[in-house]
């Protein structure tokens, strides 16, 4: 399987995305970094036709783009930066609603991410990880090919981010796993290939041992050092700007 990205957006004027082109593949976990409003979400967003970008985002060689909602929804599916609910639905309710899952599926989906005896439970009972966790169940009811992730770690602690990546790398052997990642110690830890958006361009793209300070230094603005600890590379900002 494989999904190759050539896509633009604009939004009205402004261009956000600029030729943006790159392939991913299953068994790779492919993380999407960059600073704020570099274009990453609006990449996410654009992939999976929230928002209709120029260009073709092909799966196995058939553009997802035009293609009947429906029919894409099977192939491709997103799960959105997490905002609570308000509304006191039912753990299972919620990981039903809006997509084309069958009790079944949403039933395997919610035994995966260990949440299937909460099932009764209203969402709003959850923490921001468990929450988070029933947003990927959601989208693994769906059954597609290709899952898109936008920051699935950013409310929770370091121990709830672990276990969501740990999930990540699970998936990835059975789909193509994209995800944007703002913690770039987790994307360098778990992601095997990082695209670096800036600017609404990709800036740089590469495997994350590849990753060098003079990059990260241009685009975030800051000085970095990497280091390595326990065979882990580590991103050891500093408060001075470049
Ligand atoms: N609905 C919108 N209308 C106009 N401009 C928008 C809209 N949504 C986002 N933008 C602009 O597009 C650019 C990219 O935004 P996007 O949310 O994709 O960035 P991002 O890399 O995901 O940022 P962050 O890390 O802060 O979430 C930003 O400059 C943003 O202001």
């Amino acid at each position: 399987m494989k999904l190759e990205v050539d896509v633009s957006f604009s939004y009205g004027e402004r261009e956000v995305l600029k030729n943006i082109r790159f392939t991913a593949e299953r068994g790779e976990l492919l993380a999407i970094i960059g600073p704020n409003g570099a274009g990453k979400s609006t990449l996410l967003k654009a992939m999976v036709g929230i928002l209709t970008p120029r260009g073709t985002v092909k799966l196995d060689g058939r553009d997802l783009i035009r293609m009947k909602p429906r029919e894409r929804a099977k192939l491709i599916t997103y799960v959105p930066q997490s905002s609570f609910p308000e509304f006191a639905f039912t753990i299972e309710e919620f990981a039903e609603m809006g997509t084309y899952a069958t009790r079944g599926d949403v039933e395997s989906a919610l035994k995966r991410v260990g949440l299937w005896e909460r099932r009764r439970e209203p969402v709003t009972n959850l923490s921001g990880g468990e929450y988070q966790l029933v947003l990927i169940a959601r989208a693994l009811a769906q059954g597609s090919h290709v899952i898109l992730l936008d920051e699935p770690t950013s409310h929770l602690d370091i121990n709830h981010a672990l276990e969501v990546m740990e999930l990540l790398k699970e998936l990835k052997e059975e789909k193509i796993v994209i995800a944007v990642l703002h913690d770039l110690n987790l994307a360098l830890r778990y992601a095997d290939r990082l695209i670096l958006l800036h600017r609404g361009g990709k800036y740089w793209e590469g495997h994350p041992e590849e990753l060098g300070s003079k990059v990260l230094e241009k685009v975030y603005g800051v000085r970095a050092r990497i280091a390595e600890v326990d065979g882990h590379r580590v991103i050891v900002p500093e408060l001075t700007k470049v």
